[in-house]
Protein backbone atom coordinates (compact mmCIF):
# COMPACT_ATOMS: atom_id res chain seq x y z
CA UNK A 1 0.00 0.00 0.00
CA UNK A 2 1.31 3.21 -1.22
CA UNK A 3 -0.15 6.59 1.05
CA UNK A 4 -2.70 7.75 -1.36
CA UNK A 5 -2.34 11.22 -0.86
CA UNK A 6 1.66 11.41 -1.84
CA UNK A 7 1.56 8.39 -4.32
CA UNK A 8 2.51 9.94 -7.64
CA UNK A 9 -0.06 7.94 -9.62
CA UNK A 10 -3.57 9.11 -10.30
CA UNK A 11 -6.37 7.50 -8.04
CA UNK A 12 -9.87 6.33 -9.90
CA UNK A 13 -11.66 9.76 -8.03
CA UNK A 14 -9.50 12.33 -9.10
CA UNK A 15 -9.47 11.66 -13.21
CA UNK A 16 -12.49 14.59 -13.26
CA UNK A 17 -10.51 16.85 -10.96
CA UNK A 18 -7.15 16.64 -12.82
CA UNK A 19 -9.49 17.08 -16.20
CA UNK A 20 -10.48 20.70 -14.72
CA UNK A 21 -7.17 21.90 -14.04
CA UNK A 22 -5.40 20.56 -17.06
CA UNK A 23 -3.79 23.27 -18.82
CA UNK A 24 -4.62 23.37 -22.26
CA UNK A 25 -2.06 25.40 -24.05
CA UNK A 26 1.51 25.32 -24.26
CA UNK A 27 1.31 28.79 -22.93
CA UNK A 28 -0.16 27.56 -19.83
CA UNK A 29 1.83 24.66 -19.50
CA UNK A 30 4.27 25.80 -15.90
CA UNK A 31 7.88 24.77 -15.84
CA UNK A 32 9.68 21.67 -18.76
CA UNK A 33 11.16 24.93 -20.14
CA UNK A 34 13.44 22.63 -22.32
CA UNK A 35 10.27 20.72 -23.56
CA UNK A 36 7.88 23.53 -24.00
CA UNK A 37 10.59 25.14 -26.57
CA UNK A 38 11.46 21.61 -27.96
CA UNK A 39 7.94 20.91 -28.46
CA UNK A 40 6.90 24.78 -30.00
CA UNK A 41 9.59 24.33 -32.54
CA UNK A 42 8.51 20.72 -33.85
CA UNK A 43 5.05 21.87 -33.75
CA UNK A 44 5.40 25.15 -35.59
CA UNK A 45 7.57 23.35 -38.26
CA UNK A 46 5.07 20.71 -39.02
CA UNK A 47 2.36 23.44 -39.47
CA UNK A 48 4.77 25.61 -41.97
CA UNK A 49 4.90 22.83 -43.51
CA UNK A 50 1.00 21.47 -43.70
CA UNK A 51 2.18 18.38 -42.89
CA UNK A 52 1.24 16.04 -39.47
CA UNK A 53 3.98 16.70 -36.68
CA UNK A 54 6.72 13.82 -36.16
CA UNK A 55 5.37 11.14 -33.91
CA UNK A 56 6.83 12.07 -30.29
CA UNK A 57 7.14 10.23 -27.46
CA UNK A 58 6.42 11.73 -23.71
CA UNK A 59 8.83 10.08 -21.24
CA UNK A 60 8.94 10.67 -17.39
CA UNK A 61 7.74 9.86 -13.91
CA UNK A 62 4.01 9.90 -13.38
CA UNK A 63 1.93 12.71 -12.89
CA UNK A 64 4.51 15.25 -14.17
CA UNK A 65 2.27 16.16 -17.40
CA UNK A 66 2.31 13.31 -19.67
CA UNK A 67 -1.37 13.02 -20.12
CA UNK A 68 -1.69 16.84 -20.22
CA UNK A 69 0.93 17.14 -22.81
CA UNK A 70 -0.72 15.00 -25.11
CA UNK A 71 -4.24 17.10 -25.03
CA UNK A 72 -2.41 19.81 -25.62
CA UNK A 73 -0.48 18.94 -28.37
CA UNK A 74 -3.94 18.01 -30.12
CA UNK A 75 -5.25 21.32 -28.93
CA UNK A 76 -2.35 23.50 -30.63
CA UNK A 77 -2.29 21.72 -33.77
CA UNK A 78 -5.87 21.76 -34.08
CA UNK A 79 -6.31 17.89 -34.49
CA UNK A 80 -8.50 15.55 -33.20
CA UNK A 81 -6.77 13.60 -30.59
CA UNK A 82 -7.71 9.51 -29.87
CA UNK A 83 -6.99 7.62 -27.02
CA UNK A 84 -5.51 4.38 -26.95
CA UNK A 85 -3.05 2.35 -23.86
CA UNK A 86 -0.56 0.33 -24.60
CA UNK A 87 -2.75 -2.48 -21.79
CA UNK A 88 -5.73 -1.66 -24.57
CA UNK A 89 -3.93 -3.06 -26.95
CA UNK A 90 -3.24 -7.13 -26.57
CA UNK A 91 -3.15 -8.36 -29.96
CA UNK A 92 -1.98 -6.85 -33.36
CA UNK A 93 -5.86 -6.93 -34.25
CA UNK A 94 -6.08 -4.47 -31.32
CA UNK A 95 -3.79 -2.06 -33.01
CA UNK A 96 -5.05 -2.75 -36.62
CA UNK A 97 -8.69 -1.71 -35.47
CA UNK A 98 -7.56 1.46 -33.92
CA UNK A 99 -5.27 2.73 -36.84
CA UNK A 100 -7.32 1.69 -39.50
CA UNK A 101 -9.76 3.99 -38.19
CA UNK A 102 -7.82 7.15 -38.34
CA UNK A 103 -8.76 10.61 -40.04
CA UNK A 104 -6.32 12.42 -41.96
CA UNK A 105 -4.39 14.30 -39.36
CA UNK A 106 -5.67 12.74 -36.12
CA UNK A 107 -2.91 12.49 -32.89
CA UNK A 108 -2.91 9.30 -31.14
CA UNK A 109 -2.24 8.90 -28.31
CA UNK A 110 -1.19 5.43 -26.54
CA UNK A 111 -0.30 5.98 -22.52
CA UNK A 112 1.56 3.35 -21.29
CA UNK A 113 2.56 2.50 -24.91
CA UNK A 114 4.94 0.30 -22.74
CA UNK A 115 3.22 -2.35 -22.09
CA UNK A 116 1.65 -2.92 -25.41
CA UNK A 117 1.48 -6.38 -26.77
CA UNK A 118 4.86 -7.46 -28.60
CA UNK A 119 3.04 -8.34 -31.99
CA UNK A 120 1.49 -4.93 -31.77
CA UNK A 121 4.66 -3.41 -31.75
CA UNK A 122 5.76 -5.00 -35.24
CA UNK A 123 2.81 -3.73 -36.63
CA UNK A 124 2.99 -0.18 -35.25
CA UNK A 125 6.79 0.15 -36.61
CA UNK A 126 5.33 -0.18 -40.46
CA UNK A 127 2.31 2.07 -39.36
CA UNK A 128 4.76 4.69 -37.59
CA UNK A 129 7.33 4.71 -40.77
CA UNK A 130 5.31 3.89 -43.74
CA UNK A 131 1.51 4.96 -42.78
CA UNK A 132 0.92 1.47 -43.48
CA UNK A 133 0.11 -1.63 -42.28
CA UNK A 134 0.26 -5.18 -43.23
CA UNK A 135 -3.22 -7.28 -42.49
CA UNK A 136 -2.59 -11.41 -41.91
CA UNK A 137 -5.40 -12.87 -42.81
CA UNK A 138 -5.59 -16.73 -43.00
CA UNK A 139 -3.38 -19.51 -41.53
CA UNK A 140 -1.11 -22.05 -42.62
CA UNK A 141 0.25 -22.40 -46.53
CA UNK A 142 -3.22 -20.45 -47.10
CA UNK A 143 -1.98 -16.90 -44.66
CA UNK A 144 -1.86 -14.06 -47.21
CA UNK A 145 -0.70 -10.53 -46.32
CA UNK A 146 -3.06 -7.81 -47.48
CA UNK A 147 -1.54 -4.29 -46.95
CA UNK A 148 -3.46 -1.59 -45.57
CA UNK A 149 -3.05 2.08 -46.51
CA UNK A 150 -3.72 4.51 -43.33
CA UNK A 151 -4.12 7.76 -42.87
CA UNK A 152 -1.26 9.97 -42.17
CA UNK A 153 -1.41 10.40 -38.25
CA UNK A 154 1.19 11.62 -35.77
CA UNK A 155 1.64 9.28 -32.45
CA UNK A 156 1.94 10.67 -29.13
CA UNK A 157 3.24 8.16 -26.62
CA UNK A 158 3.74 8.39 -23.20
CA UNK A 159 5.70 6.14 -20.94
CA UNK A 160 6.89 6.31 -17.16
CA UNK A 161 9.50 3.03 -18.49
CA UNK A 162 11.18 4.45 -21.68
CA UNK A 163 13.88 1.81 -20.91
CA UNK A 164 11.24 -0.90 -21.37
CA UNK A 165 10.27 0.23 -24.74
CA UNK A 166 12.35 -2.15 -27.16
CA UNK A 167 14.60 0.28 -29.53
CA UNK A 168 13.40 -0.27 -32.54
CA UNK A 169 10.41 1.30 -31.54
CA UNK A 170 12.17 4.22 -29.54
CA UNK A 171 14.03 5.48 -32.65
CA UNK A 172 10.81 5.37 -34.36
CA UNK A 173 9.76 8.97 -32.62
CA UNK A 174 11.16 12.08 -34.10
CA UNK A 175 11.45 12.99 -30.75
CA UNK A 176 11.09 12.08 -26.94
CA UNK A 177 10.56 14.51 -24.54
CA UNK A 178 12.01 13.88 -21.14
CA UNK A 179 9.80 15.28 -18.09
CA UNK A 180 11.63 16.43 -15.42
CA UNK A 181 10.95 17.03 -11.41
CA UNK A 182 9.38 21.01 -10.94
CA UNK A 183 11.45 22.87 -9.15
CA UNK A 184 9.14 24.56 -6.33
CA UNK A 185 9.46 27.99 -8.28
CA UNK A 186 7.49 26.39 -11.08
CA UNK A 187 5.14 24.04 -8.55
CA UNK A 188 4.19 27.49 -6.85
CA UNK A 189 2.96 28.98 -10.33
CA UNK A 190 0.66 25.31 -10.72
CA UNK A 191 -0.61 25.65 -7.58
CA UNK A 192 -1.10 29.46 -8.23
CA UNK A 193 -3.26 28.78 -11.70
CA UNK A 194 -4.79 25.59 -9.54
CA UNK A 195 -6.27 27.64 -6.56
CA UNK A 196 -7.71 30.80 -8.68
CA UNK A 197 -9.28 27.79 -10.93
CA UNK A 198 -10.85 26.34 -7.79
CA UNK A 199 -11.41 29.77 -6.17
CA UNK A 200 -9.32 28.95 -3.18
CA UNK A 201 -7.60 32.10 -1.39
CA UNK A 202 -4.48 31.24 -0.20
CA UNK A 203 -1.58 33.40 0.45
CA UNK A 204 1.73 33.50 -1.60
CA UNK A 205 4.06 32.01 1.55
CA UNK A 206 1.44 29.25 2.06
CA UNK A 207 1.55 28.42 -1.68
CA UNK A 208 5.73 28.28 -1.33
CA UNK A 209 5.43 26.16 1.79
CA UNK A 210 2.58 23.59 -0.26
CA UNK A 211 5.29 23.99 -3.23
CA UNK A 212 8.37 22.47 -1.24
CA UNK A 213 5.98 19.72 0.02
CA UNK A 214 5.13 18.07 -3.53
CA UNK A 215 7.86 15.72 -4.05
CA UNK A 216 8.22 18.01 -7.32
CA UNK A 217 5.17 16.50 -8.70
CA UNK A 218 1.98 18.97 -9.62
CA UNK A 219 -0.29 16.13 -9.21
CA UNK A 220 0.45 15.67 -5.57
CA UNK A 221 1.11 19.52 -6.03
CA UNK A 222 -2.57 19.87 -6.96
CA UNK A 223 -4.03 16.77 -4.44
CA UNK A 224 -2.26 18.63 -1.38
CA UNK A 225 -3.84 21.80 -2.54
CA UNK A 226 -7.56 20.19 -2.72
CA UNK A 227 -7.16 18.55 1.22
CA UNK A 228 -5.88 22.26 2.34
CA UNK A 229 -8.91 23.52 0.75
CA UNK A 230 -11.05 21.10 2.71
CA UNK A 231 -9.15 21.89 5.61
CA UNK A 232 -10.02 25.67 5.59
CA UNK A 233 -13.45 24.92 4.82
CA UNK A 234 -13.88 22.83 7.68
CA UNK A 235 -11.80 24.95 10.78
CA UNK A 236 -12.69 28.55 8.96
CA UNK A 237 -8.89 28.38 9.23
CA UNK A 238 -6.78 31.27 7.77
CA UNK A 239 -5.37 30.08 4.51
CA UNK A 240 -1.85 31.28 5.39
CA UNK A 241 1.55 29.50 6.55
CA UNK A 242 -0.01 28.33 9.67
CA UNK A 243 -3.24 26.93 7.95
CA UNK A 244 -1.30 25.22 5.74
CA UNK A 245 1.10 23.43 8.06
CA UNK A 246 -1.85 22.10 10.46
CA UNK A 247 -3.81 20.84 7.29
CA UNK A 248 -0.13 18.48 6.74
CA UNK A 249 0.06 17.80 9.74
CA UNK A 250 -3.36 16.46 9.81
CA UNK A 251 -2.71 14.50 6.82
CA UNK A 252 0.80 13.60 8.04
CA UNK A 253 3.12 15.30 5.46
CA UNK A 254 6.10 16.45 7.06
CA UNK A 255 8.19 19.65 6.20
CA UNK A 256 9.76 17.84 3.51
CA UNK A 257 7.22 16.63 2.37
CA UNK A 258 7.48 12.68 3.43
CA UNK A 259 4.69 10.39 4.33
CA UNK A 260 4.05 7.93 6.64
CA UNK A 261 5.78 5.72 4.73
CA UNK A 262 8.80 7.67 3.71
CA UNK A 263 9.43 8.45 7.15
CA UNK A 264 8.98 4.30 8.11
CA UNK A 265 11.81 3.70 5.76
CA UNK A 266 14.32 6.35 6.83
CA UNK A 267 13.06 5.43 10.43
CA UNK A 268 13.92 2.16 9.83
CA UNK A 269 17.30 1.94 8.21
CA UNK A 270 18.50 4.87 11.00
CA UNK A 271 17.74 3.13 14.21
CA UNK A 272 16.58 0.12 13.63
CA UNK A 273 19.34 -0.52 11.22
CA UNK A 274 22.12 2.09 12.41
CA UNK A 275 22.01 3.49 9.11
CA UNK A 276 22.33 0.93 6.92
CA UNK A 277 23.43 -1.27 5.04
CA UNK A 278 20.26 -2.73 4.65
CA UNK A 279 18.36 -5.09 1.71
CA UNK A 280 15.26 -4.55 0.41
CA UNK A 281 13.02 -7.33 1.66
CA UNK A 282 14.72 -7.25 4.52
CA UNK A 283 13.42 -3.30 4.98
CA UNK A 284 10.01 -4.37 3.80
CA UNK A 285 9.75 -7.04 5.91
CA UNK A 286 11.13 -4.76 9.25
CA UNK A 287 7.90 -2.45 7.85
CA UNK A 288 5.45 -4.81 7.04
CA UNK A 289 5.43 -3.15 3.31
CA UNK A 290 5.36 -4.45 -0.14
CA UNK A 291 9.22 -4.54 -1.52
CA UNK A 292 7.90 -3.26 -4.58
CA UNK A 293 6.34 -0.17 -3.13
CA UNK A 294 9.45 0.57 -1.56
CA UNK A 295 11.32 0.37 -4.78
CA UNK A 296 9.25 2.52 -7.06
CA UNK A 297 7.69 5.59 -5.02
CA UNK A 298 9.47 5.30 -2.04
CA UNK A 299 13.11 5.17 -2.70
CA UNK A 300 13.15 7.70 -5.81
CA UNK A 301 12.32 10.13 -3.56
CA UNK A 302 14.36 9.54 -0.78
CA UNK A 303 17.36 9.08 -2.50
CA UNK A 304 16.45 12.44 -4.94
CA UNK A 305 16.05 14.13 -1.56
CA UNK A 306 19.54 13.08 -0.36
CA UNK A 307 18.46 11.53 2.51
CA UNK A 308 19.19 7.80 1.07
CA UNK A 309 21.81 6.55 -0.84
CA UNK A 310 21.75 3.09 -2.66
CA UNK A 311 24.89 0.94 -2.20
CA UNK A 312 25.79 -2.48 -3.84
CA UNK A 313 25.54 -4.16 -0.41
CA UNK A 314 22.35 -2.73 0.45
CA UNK A 315 20.74 0.44 1.44
CA UNK A 316 22.33 3.36 4.02
CA UNK A 317 20.93 6.42 5.18
CA UNK A 318 22.95 9.86 4.57
CA UNK A 319 24.22 12.24 6.83
CA UNK A 320 20.97 14.66 6.24
CA UNK A 321 19.21 10.96 6.55
CA UNK A 322 20.12 10.46 9.65
CA UNK A 323 19.60 13.84 11.10
CA UNK A 324 15.87 14.10 9.43
CA UNK A 325 15.14 10.73 11.48
CA UNK A 326 16.71 12.00 14.92
CA UNK A 327 19.39 9.30 14.44
CA UNK A 328 22.91 11.67 14.64
CA UNK A 329 24.03 10.05 17.55
CA UNK A 330 23.98 6.48 15.34
CA UNK A 331 26.13 8.68 12.61
CA UNK A 332 29.35 6.94 13.19
CA UNK A 333 27.98 3.55 11.34
CA UNK A 334 28.11 5.90 8.13
CA UNK A 335 32.15 6.55 8.46
CA UNK A 336 33.16 5.19 4.72
CA UNK A 337 29.83 5.79 3.01
N1 LIG B 1 3.19 21.76 -16.41
C1 LIG B 1 2.02 21.71 -15.78
N2 LIG B 1 1.35 22.85 -15.50
C2 LIG B 1 0.18 22.81 -14.83
N3 LIG B 1 -0.41 21.69 -14.40
C3 LIG B 1 0.20 20.52 -14.65
C4 LIG B 1 1.43 20.48 -15.36
N4 LIG B 1 1.80 19.19 -15.48
C5 LIG B 1 0.85 18.46 -14.87
N5 LIG B 1 -0.11 19.25 -14.37
C6 LIG B 1 -1.28 18.80 -13.62
O1 LIG B 1 -0.94 17.60 -12.94
C7 LIG B 1 -1.93 16.61 -13.11
C8 LIG B 1 -1.27 15.33 -13.59
O2 LIG B 1 -0.75 15.50 -14.90
P1 LIG B 1 -0.85 14.35 -16.01
O3 LIG B 1 -2.11 13.58 -15.85
O4 LIG B 1 -0.60 14.99 -17.31
O5 LIG B 1 0.40 13.44 -15.59
P2 LIG B 1 0.99 12.16 -16.33
O6 LIG B 1 2.44 12.44 -16.56
O7 LIG B 1 0.16 11.82 -17.50
O8 LIG B 1 0.86 11.04 -15.20
P3 LIG B 1 0.69 9.43 -15.39
O9 LIG B 1 2.07 8.90 -15.66
O10 LIG B 1 0.18 8.97 -14.05
O11 LIG B 1 -0.27 9.20 -16.50
C9 LIG B 1 -2.95 17.17 -14.08
O12 LIG B 1 -4.14 17.43 -13.36
C10 LIG B 1 -2.41 18.48 -14.57
O13 LIG B 1 -3.39 19.48 -14.45
MG1 LIG C 1 -1.08 10.18 -17.86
Amino acid sequence: MTDPLTDPAATPDELAFEGALRPTSLAEFVGQPKVRGQLEVLLQAARLQERTPDHILLAGPPGLGKTTLATIIGAETGRPIRYSSGPAIQHAGDLAAVLSALVPGEVLFVDEIHRMARSAEEMLYLAMEDFRIDIMVGKGAGAASIPLELAPFTLVGATTRSGMLPAPLRDRFGFTAHLEFYEPDDLERVLARSARLLDVEIERAALAELARRSRGTPRIANRLLRRVRDWLLVHAGSSDLDGVRAALELYDVDEAGLDRIDRAVLHAIAHRFRGGPVGLSTLAAAIGEEADTIESVVEPFLVREGLIGRTPRGRVATPAGMRHAGAEHLDATLDGV
